[in-house]
Parts: structure tokens; C-alpha cells; sequence
């Protein structure tokens, strides 16, 4: 998979694509990032990117030009998608993640300013992303959190890759809570079961507490779910014990 980035601040992505996951997935020749400052597109002499905006108002807008120049020296055969990362977008989601992981090539923009001319979102643009109501400074941190979540998905970027399938927005549910040694540190055990090495019982323990902590803190996500019946089961044990 190759990754394209637009940006006026590469050096906000340098430490991000060569450290841990991602910097081995590009060593492993998983994913080929390019990140590009737009500004070198731009046909100024002054390297000009923004322009105050048609019917006044306080602000800078991206220019079409640059963005437009610097993605269409992109592209090969086909035609990669285009991702706009900004407020008015798609609220990301992880099945979002696993549709764009299939993808072979992928470009970001990330803006600044109060936005982007309107017709970068109407001729360039083929997804607006947004990582979630809030507004940042720029599209870079958005963009690096998209990148994240999809080269982790890509085959052999994580250690084992069932990771990648049983976290928890992948099942639906909230991870169930995880142990490692010591058994009892500070007088705080872990709990019996995991200790016992029946996986079978591990398992639906596992489950049960994915379905408790899920009730607990994201019942609109057990909304969502298609109950098995061994979740009906467990999901009434839960009640059982709370009388
Ligand atoms: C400068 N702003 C407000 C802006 C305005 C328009 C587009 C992009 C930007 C860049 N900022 C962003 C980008 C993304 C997100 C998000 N939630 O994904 C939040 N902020």
C-alpha cells in the first residue's frame, strides 16, 4: 500500500511513520509513505498556498492550485482515493479503517486555515474524514491517526495478527480487562480463572466481562449488536447479579 501525504508541516510526520508499528511496517515494505509539503506546488515565487476569501470575512482559505498541481502529479493508473481530513467529514469508525486497509493507494490532505476552497471538496476529493467533533489546528494529527488505525490492519504489521481481528471495535464489544505478571501485586489478585487454564471457561469469561464493561460504559454499542444466545445468557447472568 502506498500513502501519499499533503501537508505544509512534513516534519510533524517524520517521527510518527518511523517509530514502532508503522516505522517497522514501512521497513517491511508493508506500506510506502511520501510526504509532501504542497507548498512546492504552489505557483507564487513566494510559495503562496492561501488567499483571503471571496465575500470577505475574517481568514485565509487553501488555494485550489497548489493541492490540485501536487495531486495530479500523483497519479498512475488509477485513481487513488482522496481523503480530506477535516470537522465536516465522515465520523471515522473502524469499519471505515477496514474498507480504506483494502485500499492499494491512499492520499491524505491535511489543511489549515479556516478550510479549503469548496471546489478541492468538489473535483479533488473522493472522502472527508473527520476523527470526531472537535476542531484541531490542522488535518496532520487527524490524518496520522487514519493512517494508524489502517496500516495496523495491513497483514504482518502487527505481531500476531489475531490482535488486529479480536480488538474490541472489531467484535463489537469493549475489551475485556487484560493481566500479566505478577499473580498478586500489592494484594491486588488476579482473578482465579485466568489462572486456571481452562481456555473454554477463560473464553466465556472473557466474553462476559467484554459484555459487562460494554453495558457499563457504551450501551449504544450493545445496541448495535446482534446478540448470540450465549450473549443473551451472559448478558442475563449480569442482571442476575446485579439484584
Ligand atoms: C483549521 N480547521 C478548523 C480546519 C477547517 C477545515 C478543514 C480542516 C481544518 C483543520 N482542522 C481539523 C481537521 C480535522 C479535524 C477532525 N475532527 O478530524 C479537526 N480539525
Amino acid at each position: 500500500m502506498r500513502i501519499d501525504i499533503f501537508t505544509l508541516f512534513p516534519e510533524m510526520f517524520t517521527g510518527v511513520l518511523s517509530s514502532s508499528i508503522l516505522g517497522k511496517a514501512s521497513e517491511k515494505e508493508l506500506v510506502d509513505f511520501h510526504v509532501t509539503n504542497f507548498r512546492d506546488f504552489s505557483e507564487s515565487k513566494h510559495g503562496t498556498v492561501d488567499d483571503t476569501p471571496y465575500g470577505g470575512g475574517g481568514g485565509m482559505v487553501l488555494k485550489p492550485e497548489p493541492l490540485f498541481r501536487a495531486v495530479e502529479a500523483l497519479t498512475g493508473e488509477k485513481k487513488p482515493r482522496v481523503i480530506l481530513m477535516c470537522p465536516q467529514g465522515v465520523p471515522y469508525h473502524q469499519k471505515l479503517a477496514e474498507e480504506l486497509a483494502q485500499e492499494e493507494h491512499l492520499v491524505f490532505i491535511c489543511g489549515h486555515y479556516e478550510g479549503y476552497d469548496e471546489r478541492i471538496r468538489e473535483h479533488l476529493v473522493t472522502d472527508e474524514i473527520s476523527i470526531g467533533d472537535y476542531v484541531l489546528t490542522g488535518g496532520e494529527l487527524a490524518a496520522m491517526v487514519v493512517i494508524d488505525s489502517v496500516v495496523r490492519l495491513q497483514p504482518g504489521a502487527l505481531g500476531n495478527q489475531t490482535s488486529a481481528v479480536e480488538d474490541s471495535f472489531s467484535t463489537g464489544l469493549l475489551e475485556y480487562p487484560h493481566y500479566t505478571r505478577p499473580a498478586d501485586f500489592r494484594g491486588w489478585k488476579v482473578p482465579d480463572i485466568l489462572l486456571s487454564g481452562h481456555h473454554a471457561n477463560i473464553e466465556i469469561w472473557r466474553l462476559k466481562e467484554s459484555l459487562r464493561r460494554t453495558k457499563a460504559r457504551r450501551p449504544d454499542l450493545l445496541e448495535k449488536l446482534e446478540l448470540t444466545d450465549e450473549m443473551k445468557k451472559l448478558l442475563a447472568e449480569l442482571e442476575q447479579e446485579k439484584k
